[in-house]
């Protein structure tokens, strides 16, 4: 069954319209990227499709279960994660602590503590740390192992690599990759064109709210991306 399709989704901020008719299909085991200029529109379509931003129109299915009008507390129990740009952590509480809040959904699956620290091994002796105190890299994991421990069925996360050094986003990536082959779905919006068709399943191109491009790594380039990102659509 699909995992999540949004569909012909709107957003607005007051008098702007942010989001405008955007489609998005993910099948488990899948990594979408999403891809585009600043302002495109990227954080206010994902926060509209977690339930934390007003949805003008469109519809949200998730797992076959239609969530349009479910508050988003009810869409994260349904099975769908959002790791915000900035990651938000809580910097005075640990690690641990920082993960359990995660697992508030109370929904059944396979993500632990134990299970988080074997799929990112750095954080396994930051159990106590203070999540304030830790390196970029380290909250980034600290965020997606949050969002795994609500066991959600599709993951959204907004600027994976902002701020990280190289390593730190390769760590990410090879984390998600292994949640991507336990069947989860990712939707991602990252800003580095390579790293999305080095690892992408699908990639959407926004521009000013719009879908300007959709396509698949293996049948376009980085400069078809940027030139989709600044609204040229290609013939
Ligand atoms: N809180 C807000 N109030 C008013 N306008 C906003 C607000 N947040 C975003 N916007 C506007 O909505 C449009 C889409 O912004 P959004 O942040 O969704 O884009 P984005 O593609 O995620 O860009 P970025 O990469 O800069 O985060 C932009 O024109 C932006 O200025």
């Amino acid at each position: 069954m699909t995992t999540l399709i949004a569909q012909n989704m709107s957003a607005a901020h007051g008098q702007l319209t942010a989001v405008r008719d955007v489609s998005l299909l993910l099948e488990p085991g899948e990594m979408l990227f999403l891809v585009g200029a600043n302002g495109a529109g990227k954080t206010t379509l994902l926060r509209t499709i977690a339930g934390d931003h007003a949805q003008g129109s469109g519809a949200i299915t998730l797992s076959g279960v239609d969530i349009s009008d479910h508050p988003a507390h009810l869409r994260a129990r349904s099975g769908l994660a959002l790791v915000p740009e900035g990651r938000r952590l809580f910097p005075n509480m640990t690690v641990r602590e920082n993960l359990m809040l995660g697992a508030s959904t109370s929904r059944e699956g396979p993500w632990t503590v134990a299970a988080i620290y074997e799929a990112f091994p750095n954080l396994a002796r930051l159990d106590r740390a203070l999540a304030g105190r830790l390196s970029g890299g380290e909250q980034q994991a600290v965020a997606i192992g949050r969002a795994l421990m609500g066991d959600p069925v599709a993951i959204m996360l907004d600027e994976v690599s902002l701020g990280l050094s190289p390593a730190a986003v390769d760590l990410a990536y090879d984390a998600l990759r292994k949640v991507r082959d336990m069947g989860l779905a990712l939707l991602v919006v990252e800003q580095d064109l390579n790293r999305a068709i080095a690892q992408a399943d699908q990639i959407v191109v926004m521009c000013e709210g719009r879908v300007t491009l959709r396509t698949r790594p293996q049948d376009t380039t980085v400069a078809a991306l940027a030139a989709a990102s600044f609204g040229q659509v290609a013939a």
